[in-house]
């Protein structure tokens, strides 16, 4: 039995569905500050608690006889952090500590933490290995590199299994519909890319087209997260138990224009688009070295960039509503509120369109 924190959010509710897939049984405990009940299947079992609360962990531990932990629950967004970071260093670092305690306390086996590529900061290299230099530059990174420490400590004095998955940019998969269904509006790339294509966002906000990158935005590492799923369960079966830490990234940086690009190749309209200045806590790029993760057996399946943006595409028919393939490009020709994605000037940047 693997129990899932934070299991009712976005990569939460994948990873219950590969269990499924893959005839795993699993329960899930989450607050659901940022989650939904409702998008999990109703046989698995659920706890409304929050990972502070050592003693109720313990006893759904306990009556489970749990083995392997996936601790997913935290707060993750790098702006936020900026603005609030105790809360960051609440959930993710006392949170994880914790969830830590109740584990050895009752005896579980193996603990995988979800980390991220956000513990490296600003890399020295193109691509990051695990023992590339770790100096967050937001308080999201550092909490979650605060926790890690807290974890191989743990390790090294005691029984429990740790190991951190630096997880890099997850992606694919999103609600669609998110007020309806209760989730917050994820502020993920590929999520805001398919809320434009959908007319559910008026235009795309570029954070930053000045980087030092061959086009001036962003490089990130997308991975899928069926791929980032397949990667935890290998590890929940014990396929990782000789790392203490692992990237989970596909290896290769897509930029920021490049996913926009491909979005409107795909869906054969613009994207409405505006150039704002850079988002603070962002790095100009980073991308995995997943090499480790390859020697375990692992492949990417559904990560190249046609894949990724191919969803922005499939998402159409899923959904049952208004929204035809066809009805989705009209809606993006008749409402466009920006001409022309890339020539807005600072002047029209300035206020929104
Ligand atoms: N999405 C990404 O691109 C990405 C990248 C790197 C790392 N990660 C990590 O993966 C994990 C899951 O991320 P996500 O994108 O699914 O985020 P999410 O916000 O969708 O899911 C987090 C879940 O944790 C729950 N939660 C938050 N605080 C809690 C608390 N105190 N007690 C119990 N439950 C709590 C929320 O309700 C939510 O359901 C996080 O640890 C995040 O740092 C995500
Ligand atoms: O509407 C948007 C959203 C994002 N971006 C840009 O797209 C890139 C990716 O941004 P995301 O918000 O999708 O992802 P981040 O790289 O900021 O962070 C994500 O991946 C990290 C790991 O790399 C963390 O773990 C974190 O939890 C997770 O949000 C950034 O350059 C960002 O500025 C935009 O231009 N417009």
């Amino acid at each position: 039995m693997i129990l899932i924190t934070g299991g009712a959010g976005y990569i939460g509710r994948h990873l219950v569905q590969a269990c499924i897939d893959t005839g795993q049984s699993c329960a899930v405990v989450d607050d659901l500050s940022n989650g939904s009940h409702d998008s999990l299947p109703q046989d698995i079992p659920f706890f409304r608690a929050c990972i502070s609360d050592g003693t109720a962990l313990r006893g759904i531990l306990r009556s489970l006889q749990v083995k392997t932990v996936v601790h997913l629950a935290a707060r993750t967004s790098v702006s936020e952090s900026i603005e609030m970071p105790m809360k960051y260093y609440d959930t993710n670092v006392n949170g994880t500590r914790v969830v830590a305690t109740a584990c050895l306390v009752e005896g579980v086996s193996r603990l995988i933490y979800a980390s991220t590529a956000a513990v490296y900061g600003v890399p020295a290299t193109r691509e990051v290995t695990e023992d590339s230099p770790t100096t967050p530059v937001s308080p999201y990174g550092r909490s979650k590199l605060a926790a890690e420490w807290i974890l191989s400590g743990i390790a090294q004095a005691e029984q429990l299994r740790t190991i951190s998955l630096r997880f890099f940019n997850v992606a694919g998969g999103q609600v669609l519909n998110e007020t309806r269904t209760g989730h917050r509006a994820a502020p993920h790339l590929l999520a805001a890319v398919s809320r434009v294509a959908f007319g559910d966002q008026p235009y795309l906000e570029i954070f930053g087209d000045d980087y030092d990158t061959h086009d001036g935005t962003c490089i990130r590492d997308f991975i899928h997260v069926r791929d980032l799923c397949s990667a935890i369960l290998l590890a929940s079966k014990g396929g990782a138990d000789n790392e203490s830490r692992l990237n989970i990234g596909a290896g290769h940086g897509i930029s920021v224009r490049e996913i926009v690009s491909a979005a409107e190749n795909q869906i054969g309209a613009r994207l409405p688009c505006l150039i704002r200045p850079r988002r603070p806590g962002d790095v100009a790029s980073i991308v995995a070295n997943a090499q480790r993760l390859r020697t375990l057996g692992w492949r990417p399946q559904h990560s190249s960039l046609p894949d990724l943006i191919g969803l922005v595409r499939d998402l159409v028919g899923e959904r049952d509503d208004n929204y035809s393939g066809q009805k989705f490009v009209q809606t993006n020709i008749r409402r466009p509120r920006v001409p022309f994605p890339w020539h807005n000037t600072p002047d029209s940047a300035a206020s929104d369109p």
